[in-house]
């Protein structure tokens, strides 16, 4: 498997040398595309080159350490003792949420030490957890009032283990038994402990599911980086047969259970055909698109195109907007935003708007704070008069019906490096070696999307807030650097 993903890695890069800009951001795809389909017949002809490691069961799984407050800190997971049989399983990946107030600081912590949330130059990239601990601190208020205003927490965890299980009942009505796994990326279940139980069960074909209908570097991408990662550093793991379903916007399941929701709502309205259809899909840094290539603003316009074309085809006339929110820092994000949008559609005298929330499948902070509560009172405030908002799919039976298909349709293709069945998607299905090394390859760094620096120098809340922590976090280095003792550990240690 490696050895053909390793040759795929060279003829992507010898393919692409000199052909390195920030425009090419949809020539590059098209490229990906290509190498993908050319890493595929390479693939099959070295398939027979690859040895056919067997599986195996495990004795005594080595304990992981939690990863609040480290950096992809995990170790070999486990030991290969005995041949295995051959055992079906799915990984969903999702981003995870704190569960109570105390945990907000420590999930913040987590999401701003991933690097591909933050990415610093290799030189600084010692700061990270430093800057991780700073930012965690200054943003744990605001992030706190959110999750207060819900509940006290996010439901991310309930919900996604919800999804598991229907998921499973679904592939079981198909006559498929495969155990589904919750693996998150920032945390509990982390992807760490998910991994260790797919270890501890003898699994022996993984099907790896993001939870995410569009990719992201910033979302697939970075629980993809980790699992690359795991791995890598385990024995029975770098040898588990898999393959990744890296986005799934375009499937007919899917967009169907979406209009079906959105007719759903729409027929609510009053005048049902006046309603703007609203799409509000969570933003990334405008960066991660031009300059690093991410496919997410791509998939995300094709997504509404498909299922606006479905509203249509269904009889319904309603015109729609696309707009991005949960912008986070000083630097530029997709636009148009969210808010400036509903503003902007108010002033027009848009009288009905239907909120879509698109990026995401399940119910979470930014549908049940932003959505409902900021987004829906800025919209009355700018003139619209009636409001409403698409639930998330959470258990769609539809929804889950389909991704049970997505699910055996890749089955055949663990272990065997091909590009997706239809060739339809943005980024090809394959095993993680090729999606990664086809992808995001350069991993150049981006401008931070959130830099304490620059908060410093804004007029938002933080301002003062931003001074003071760069001002005592200079302080704190160069009194490390003068005397060889680590403060910030002690000061700046969470839990
Ligand atoms: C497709 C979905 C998502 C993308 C893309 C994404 C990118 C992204 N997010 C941040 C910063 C934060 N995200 C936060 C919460 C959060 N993000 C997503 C999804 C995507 N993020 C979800 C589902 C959640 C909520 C989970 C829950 O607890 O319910 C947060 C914390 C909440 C807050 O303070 O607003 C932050 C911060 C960045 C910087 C980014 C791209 C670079
Ligand atoms: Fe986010």
């Amino acid at each position: 498997m490696f050895l053909n993903s390793r040759s795929c890695s060279q003829l992507g890069t010898s393919s692409s040398s000199g052909r390195r800009r920030e425009a090419a951001a949809t020539q590059e795809l098209a490229g990906h595309r290509l190498r993908q389909r050319q890493c595929s017949s390479l693939g099959q002809q070295q398939q027979q080159r690859v040895p056919r490691v067997q599986a195996a069961a495990l004795s005594s799984p080595r304990p992981i350490a939690p990863r609040d407050q480290q950096q992809h800190g995990a170790g070999q997971i486990s030991r290969v003792d005995s041949p295995p049989q051959a055992k079906n399983g799915v990984l969903l990946l999702n981003l995870g949420g704190p569960e109570s107030l105390a945990d907000v600081r420590p999930f913040l912590y987590n999401l701003f030490a991933d690097p591909d949330i933050i990415r610093l130059p290799s030189a600084l990239r010692f700061l990270q957890p430093v800057l991780a601990n700073i930012i965690a601190t200054l943003r744990s208020p605001k992030s706190s009032e959110g999750y207060a205003a819900i509940g006290g927490g996010s439901p991310l965890r309930r919900i996604t283990d919800e999804q598991a299980a229907a998921l499973a009942a679904a592939l079981k009505g198909r006559g498929l038994d495969a155990e589904v796994y919750v693996a998150m990326r920032y945390w509990h279940p982390y992807t760490e402990e998910a991994l260790q139980h797919v270890v501890r069960d003898g699994i022996s074909n993984l099907v790896i599911l993001p939870l995410y209908p569009q990719f992201s570097i910033s979302t697939s991408g970075s629980s993809l980086r980790l699992l690359e990662h795991l791995f890598k550093s385990d024995p029975v793991l770098s040898n588990l047969k898999h393959t990744v379903i890296p986005s799934w916007y375009q499937r007919p399941g899917y967009v169907g259970a979406m209009v079906d929701l959105i007719e759903a709502e729409l027929d609510k309205f009053e005048q049902p055909e006046q309603v703007n259809v609203f799409f509000s899909a969570h933003g990334v840094p405008k960066s991660y698109v031009e300059e690093a290539g991410d496919p997410y603003k791509e998939e995300m316009e094709e997504c509404v195109a498909l299922i606006m074309a479905e509203l249509t085809r269904r009889g319904r006339g309603n015109e729609h907007t696309l707009a991005y929110q949960s912008r986070v820092g000083p630097v530029e994000w997709l636009q148009p935003y969210t808010d400036d949008s509903i503003r902007e559609l108010g002033a027009r005298g848009v009288h009905s708007l239907l909120a879509v929330p698109i990026s995401f499948v399940s119910e979470h902070i930014e549908t049940l704070e932003e959505i409902d509560m900021e987004y829906k009172e800025l919209a009355l405030e700018s003139g619209v008069k009636k409001w409403g908002r698409v639930p998330a799919l959470n258990t769609n039976a539809r929804f889950i019906e389909d991704l049970a298909d997505a699910v055996v349709e890749a089955l055949p293709y663990v272990g065997v490096i091909a590009g997706a069945p239809s060739g339809d998607t943005l980024v090809p299905m394959g095993d993680l070696d090729t999606l990664l090394s086809a992808y995001d390859r350069d991993r150049r760094t981006l401008p931070a999307p959130v830099e304490p620096w620059s908060w410093g120098w804004t007029k938002s809340a933080e301002t003062w807030n931003g001074r003071i922590a760069m001002v005592a976090i200079i302080v704190i280095l160069l009194l490390e650097a003068t005397t060889g003792q680590s403060f910030l550990n002690n000061i700046l240690a969470l839990d």
